[in-house]
């Protein structure tokens, strides 16, 4: 099994809240509400932890209300490695509704001090020998700019460890300008790098193609049912996951990024690769929170998801 870093600048407590439907404006009655440590690099890591995997997780924590995690973090086998901040962690809500809608509000995060992020840096550099991989999910606390993540990407690659970054917006541009190994985008993120709509699948796979050319080895653009494209090195397989009965998205994303690692350092196939991830992640919208490669249909859903070349359609296993 793999040692993995995971950084999470800015966590939440994500507070998933169950009702029939949520009617804007009304005093709406939930069917259960659930609290738990979250953010996305700490989504990631639950998984890797799942499946064995040594993983250390780091990142900015509030120090106010950080119970929650590190309970989550010793329960998981986790090695916390987080520098914490003064104040409150967010709570970000996930609205689930009984139609299969999710809403998500997420909020901006703390403010860091200056010498928050030296220290974050500093830890990374020591935490970086004998690391498979690092990953780096999420937005960006508000005063942490695009330019100081991809000097932290800059100096992980320098140290020859591979990273992969999920994130949006201005951070996932500038992040990309150093450099990381993968990226885990959705089709919106991947269409706002892109400054255009894209819509069809081959859209996103010309615009995955194009990432690979300017040096970005592996593009995962996940497409929430649709499915999952994946281009490596100028070379692209499509997946298309089981049809599930959804009852929290929140978490897909992570999940895929982290079977995908799974299945890269665990030196599989491409094809099986993708297959285990997207049946990963199928397997966590059934439920809130992560996928649990221990399911006792996960079998069956592996059969269920479909893996084919996008260039001449040809279907693997
Ligand atoms: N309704 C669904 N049914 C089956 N699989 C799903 C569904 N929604 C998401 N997934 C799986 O989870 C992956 C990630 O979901 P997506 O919503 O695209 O990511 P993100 O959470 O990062 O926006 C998808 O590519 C797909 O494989
Ligand atoms: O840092 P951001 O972009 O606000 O996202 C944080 C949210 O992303 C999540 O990690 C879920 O991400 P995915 O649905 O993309 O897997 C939540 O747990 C968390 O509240």
């Amino acid at each position: 099994m793999a040692r993995i870093l995971t950084l999470t600048l800015n966590p939440a407590l994500d507070l998933a809240i169950r009702l029939g439907a949520l009617q804007l404006g009304e005093v709406n009655r939930t069917e259960s509400t659930r609290l738990d440590a979250a953010g996305k690099g700490i989504n990631v890591a639950r998984v890797l932890a799942k499946l064995g995997h040594e993983v250390t997780v780091s990142g900015l924590l509030g120090a106010d209300n950080e119970q929650a995690f590190v309970k989550a973090f010793s329960e998981c086998g986790m090695r916390d490695a987080f520098i914490r901040v003064p104040g409150e962690t967010r709570i970000n809500a996930k609205v689930s509704e009984a139609g299969g809608r999710v809403t998500d509000l997420n909020g901006p995060g703390l403010r860091i001090p200056g010498h928050a992020l030296e220290a974050l840096n500093a830890r990374v550099g020591t935490l970086l020998s004998g690391q498979e991989a690092v990953v780096i999910s999420g937005s960006l606390p508000p005063n942490v700019t695009p330019a100081q993540l991809a000097s932290l990407i800059t100096a992980i690659r320098e140290r020859g460890v591979s990273v992969w970054l999920d994130t949006s917006g201005p951070a996932l541009t500038s992040g990309l300008a150093a450099r990381p190994t993968g990226i885990k985008p959705n089709e919106n993120e991947l269409a706002g790098w892109a400054g255009q709509p894209l819509e069809t699948p081959e859209a996103r796979l010309q615009a995955a193609l194009r990432l690979n050319a300017e040096g970005i080895e592996d593009v995962l653009v996940s497409a929430g049912s649709e499915g999952v494209l994946w281009a490596q090195r100028g070379s692209a397989l499509e997946a298309t996951p089981p049809r599930v009965a959804v009852l929290s998205t929140v978490g897909a994303g992570d999940t895929l990024l982290a079977g995908t690692l799974h299945g890269l350092l665990s030196g599989w196939p491409r094809e099986r690769t993708l297959r285990f991830a997207t049946a990963l992640a199928a397997e966590s919208v059934r439920h809130v929170g992560v996928g649990d490669p221990k399911a006792a249909d996960f079998d069956s859903l592996q059969t269920q998801t479909l893996v084919r070349n996008p260039s001449n359609g040809e279907m693997h296993g």
